[in-house]
């Protein structure tokens, strides 16, 4: 079966051979590695183009990222800028679109340090709520970088609660300019990347591809017409037109989530899981038996559970990122044409996914970083600034618990909805999403073996079960605090922790559902449909092993059905580890890309290691804390010996 002729970096001269223990992990190939990646690309003339971009990109050393271990953040925020500066006169030069697909692979290539971001958010906010008129006047001059513009929504004071944001915009109708100002220090506006009374807002823990700042304005005066005016206007005189709803304003926020995870948070896993899976069958360490020669550590059982969930959710989340894209795509249009039926399951999907997302992610990386040991350790791996930079996920673009928190009111209006008497105001159908709050459920799981778990109808009707049971609960307690007199506010701030479980539940199964249905469009791929199913079957039963109390709860799972689980579960480990590097082969990822030590092709990991530490300043030029201390120290204790 086909697989890529492989670039191997040539930057390191010794590296032309495979490592053997690598190597004999590619030679048995239970399924087409090439038609995967073209699946994961959509399409192979997606993954030609992309290789071609790649190919161009790592052609030339301004994009090189060798050295950012050793860079300081302003280094690395001008050697971003570089890159950017570089790849628009690539783009320039070979007509690459904004929005074209070679920008996009040109960003994959370089894992995202590279400042082409500047007014990503800005531009969002510009095409969502901007009329055509204002869309045809600023989108050029963004494109063309002739303005720099920003998304200066979060202050000081606040970030999360929208309603509470002091920044002050007063209408003039003598001169029709708003005058815009920030009346207290918590107004300042602060975090928003690419900004007037402005400054950096100082070292934040990565992130450093790009400038997050502050911004003080002082009676700033803009012109009336630059107010975005799809979804609401203010005429000459100052008269309001209310064009939209109520959350037409927060449409942005929605756009950027929703292109977030494949473009951001996903990929990010994607080479987690390829480095630290890569590593663990080079890293030999202990036997398994006395006699036996060391093991590499992904034979340890208790290595490929902490690695192969993460792949599993690598591959679930890139399907159901694909069909929320998908669904963003249809809503988004409908909205634009202010119709705004299908937003609040968007609003709902697009939260919930983006908090389970990034949730996982984070934590994933941060498991395959532990999974490498010390050398994982080293940010020569490459995994520590992953995990740094999927961590900021996990806040910006909405933080994830507020995030889950407005799923749960989604899920608490939809469930309100099933229990309204039949004869009430006509009840419309329920959202996709939360369409197994309507369908019969069943008391206890049907499972008799460790077998039936490797059924996805079975572990859905599980997902859906626990799920429904959760916000059913959530709803119940919500309803007995307002029923003994709590207000709503209050009785909800009491629930919120129940509600915060049924919004993960219910993003689970999504999730698990989301796989399922993607498994079924690739009945013409056996070999990869097989290989996708044991990820399908671990994402699942991964879930239902690390929540199982959700599960024995009313008695749907017995012990005995959880023990059958964990069978299953184990030999899925056993049957996943023979494909595991072909697998993360798959996400076609470049060494240049990956950037680290330990993840490379062709697995010679230790000599890469000590090659590039060599790199370090402090190998290449003295070092002044010993001259400055410890010399001085050593000498005054030999004048006393
Ligand atoms: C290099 C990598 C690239 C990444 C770059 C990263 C750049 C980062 C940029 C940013 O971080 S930009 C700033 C992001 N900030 C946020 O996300 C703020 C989060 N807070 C909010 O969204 C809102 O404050 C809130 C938490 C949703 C609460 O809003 P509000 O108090 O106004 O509403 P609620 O009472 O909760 O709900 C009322 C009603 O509105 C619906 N709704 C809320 N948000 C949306 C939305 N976005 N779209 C559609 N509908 C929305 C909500 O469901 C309620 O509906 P009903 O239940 O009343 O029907
Ligand atoms: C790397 C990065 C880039 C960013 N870029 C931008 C940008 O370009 N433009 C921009 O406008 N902003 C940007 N931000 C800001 C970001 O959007 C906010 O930080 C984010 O929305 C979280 O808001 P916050 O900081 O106020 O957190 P807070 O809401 O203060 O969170 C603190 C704690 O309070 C809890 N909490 C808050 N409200 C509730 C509630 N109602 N119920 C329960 N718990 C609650 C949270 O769960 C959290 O545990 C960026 C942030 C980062 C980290």
């Amino acid at each position: 079966m086909g697989s890529p002729v492989h670039r191997v970096s040539l930057g390191d001269t010794w590296s032309r051979q495979m490592h053997p223990d690598m190597e004999s992990e590619r030679y048995m190939q239970s399924f087409d590695v090439e038609r995967l990646t073209n699946i994961l690309d959509g399409g192979a003339q997606n993954t030609a183009l992309r290789r071609k971009v790649e190919s161009i990109i790592h052609s030339y050393p301004e994009f090189s990222r060798k050295d950012n271990y050793f860079m300081t953040q302003n280094e690395r925020y001008k050697a971003a800028m570089r890159r950017a500066f570089h790849i628009r006169l690539i783009a320039q030069r070979l007509g690459w679109l904004e929005d074209g697909r070679e920008l996009g692979y040109a960003y994959r290539a370089l894992s995202g340090d590279v400042a082409l971001n500047i007014h990503r958010v800005f531009l969002k906010a510009l095409r969502s709520l901007g009329s055509e008129e204002q869309i045809a006047k600023w989108d050029p001059l963004c494109k063309n970088i002739q303005i720099i513009a920003t998304y200066a929504q979060t202050e000081l004071g606040h970030g999360t609660y929208l309603q509470g944001l002091e920044t002050e915009a007063t209408y003039d109708a003598a001169t029709q300019e708003f005058v815009i100002h920030s009346p207290t220090l918590t107004a300042t506006k602060w975090w928003p990347g690419d900004r007037i009374i402005v400054g950096d807002i100082g070292p934040k823990m990565d992130f450093d591809q790009m400038d997050n700042g502050f911004l003080r304005l002082n009676h700033v005066r803009v012109p009336r017409e630059n107010m975005l005016s799809r979804f609401a206007q203010v005429l000459p005189d100052g008269t309001y037109i209310k064009l939209g709803t109520a959350q037409s304003n927060y449409l942005p926020m929605v756009v950027v989530r929703v292109e977030l995870l494949l473009g951001e948070v996903l990929p990010t896993l994607q080479k987690a899981c390829v480095i630290a899976t890569r590593y663990s069958v080079i890293r030999r360490q202990s036997q398994l038996r006395p006699s036996d020669p060391e093991a590499k550590v992904l034979d340890y059982q208790t290595q490929q559970q902490k690695l192969f969930p993460q792949l599993a959710i690598s591959y679930a989340f890139h399907f159901l990122a694909v069909s929320l894209l998908e669904f963003f795509q249809h809503a988004y249009t409908a909205i634009l044409n202010r119709d705004f039926s299908l937003l609040p399951e968007l609003h709902a999907l697009s939260t919930g996914m983006k908090a389970m997302m990034s949730e996982f992610c984070t934590q994933g990386a941060e498991m395959c970083r532990r999974a490498c040991g010390g050398h994982g350790y080293s940010k020569l791996s490459g995994l520590p600034s992953l995990v740094t930079k999927l961590s900021a996920s996990c806040t910006y673009e909405g933080e994830n618990t507020v995030l889950y928190l407005q799923v749960a009111r989604f899920l608490v209006k939809s469930y309100l909805q099933t229990q309204m008497s039949p004869g009430s105001t006509p009840q419309r159908s329920l959202p996709p999403s939360v369409a197994y709050l309507a369908t019969p459920d069943l008391a206890r799981c049907p499972a008799q073996r460790a077998a039936d778990f490797l059924c996805p109808e079975l572990y859905t009707t599980a997902w859906a079960h626990v799920a429904a049971r959760l916000i059913k609960d959530s709803v119940h307690h919500l309803q007995t605090l307002t029923q003994s007199g709590a207000d709503q506010h209050e009785a909800w701030n009491q629930t919120t922790v129940i509600h915060l479980q049924a919004a993960k539940a219910h993003c689970y199964y999504v999730t698990v559902k989301g796989f399922t249905e993607a498994l079924e469009k690739l009945e013409n791929e056996s070999a990869i449909q097989q290989v996708l199913k044991r990820l399908c079957d671990l994402h699942a039963i991964h879930g239902i092993l690390t929540n199982s109390g959700d599960f024995l709860h009313d008695a749907f799972l017995s012990g005995a059905q959880v023990d059958m689980a964990r069978t299953a579960y184990l030999d899925l480990l056993r049957l996943i580890r023979k494909d595991a590097i072909l697998l993360t082969d798959a996400f076609d990822f470049t060494d240049e890309c990956l950037n680290s030590a330990l993840g490379c092709y062709d697995g010679n990991v230790y000599e890469r290691l000590f090659q590039w530490a060599q790199k370090s300043p402090t190998n290449t030029q003295e070092n002044p804390a010993y001259e400055e201390y410890i010399r001085p120290l050593l000498q005054s204790w030999r004048s006393k010996l």
